[in-house]
């Protein structure tokens, strides 16, 4: 008898497209395992809503096949909700990162099979102004890159979508004058860009942010200093590389709590939450302990 229930939410558009081809085997493995699963497809952005209104009690697992929109938009509904259901996220997008990052595999087969091992891990999530994330918000040049993607260009060329678009911004790289308040000092200075990490992992890259722990109530900053371009250039390819980096230009601290003030805005300036539009500056970013339960591997 099926007497435990599954929430899926897909997104249609969501990396290749191809989620839906794998929606019997979904059934196939859940059903087997004695799950009934009510299945909700997103018609549009923004829509995801609709698929928790009808959660309740009878409810065990909310899991999402996307990319990291998607599970980031899922992350901020459960959150706001207060729905206390663990998340579980199918990699269907293009990047993918916080899927990878819980050792999800692109092979959808073995991460419904790992879903269904049920092993659940509280992990912290950051909260920048009013919306929750779960892997990075950043700034700057980072931003302008992955705003400025096209989605179709992203879905037929994934990673290096954004390598390419990188190489079309470098003319335009405007730097930001910021203040950066933490706990304990305040920064200022020109700026081309910066990550605030909750995992290690971010734009399809491991490791980046070597310190970060996604349950270690602290956030990982990587700031930019505007500098010496060649100098900058081969600290970035050490960082993507994931080795140590030693540079007068980069800047990495750990914390709880930050504000990030951008005082040369001369027009409303978003951050980037999760490879989407995040919301505008100032931005107020807070870490929230333990708060969210996810599926790992
Ligand atoms: N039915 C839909 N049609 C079009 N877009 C949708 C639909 N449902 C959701 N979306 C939007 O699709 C966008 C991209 O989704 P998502 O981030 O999950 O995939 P991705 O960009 O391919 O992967 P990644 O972020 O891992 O690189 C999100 O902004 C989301 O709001």
């Amino acid at each position: 008898m099926l007497n435990k229930k599954i929430k899926l939410i897909y997104n249609p558009a969501a990396g290749d497209k191809s989620f839906n081809s794998y929606l019997d085997l979904f059934l196939k493995h859940f059903q087997a395992a004695g799950y009934k699963v009510d299945i909700f497809r997103s018609m549009e952005p923004g829509d995801f809503g609709e698929a928790l209104k009808d959660i309740d009690n009878n409810f065990e697992a909310v899991i999402v096949a996307g990319g990291d929109g998607s599970a980031s938009e899922m992350l901020d509904l459960l959150q706001k909700k207060g729905i206390d259901l663990p998340l579980g996220i199918i990699p269907a997008g293009t990047a993918n990162d916080f899927a990878s990052f819980l050792g999800m595999t692109q092979n959808i087969e073995k991460s419904i099979k790992r879903i269904l091992d049920w092993n659940i891990r509280e992990i912290d999530v950051g909260k920048v102004n009013d919306r929750y994330f779960l892997n990075v918000c950043v700034g700057g040049i980072i931003s302008q890159i992955a705003h400025g993607t096209e989605t179709d260009m992203k879905n037929r060329l994934g990673k290096a979508a954004y390598y390419l678009q990188g190489l079309k911004e470098l003319p335009n790289i405007k730097p930001m004058n910021l203040k950066i308040e933490c706990s304990e000092k305040v920064i200022e200075g020109d700026f081309l860009g910066f990550f605030v990490f909750n995992s290690k992992d971010a734009g399809g890259f491991k490791n980046i942010a070597k310190l970060a722990s996604i349950d270690d109530g602290l956030f990982d900053l990587l700031a930019v200093k505007t500098g010496n371009i060649l100098k900058l250039s081969s600290a970035a390819a050490d960082l993507f590389n994931g080795k140590d980096i030693k540079n007068d230009n980069l800047i990495y601290l750990q914390d709880n709590y930050l504000k990030i003030t951008m005082l040369n805005k001369t027009k409303e300036e978003h951050c980037d939450i999760d490879g989407e539009k995040g919301p505008a500056f100032p931005l107020e970013i807070k870490l929230i302990p333990s708060a969210q339960k996810v599926f790992t591997a």
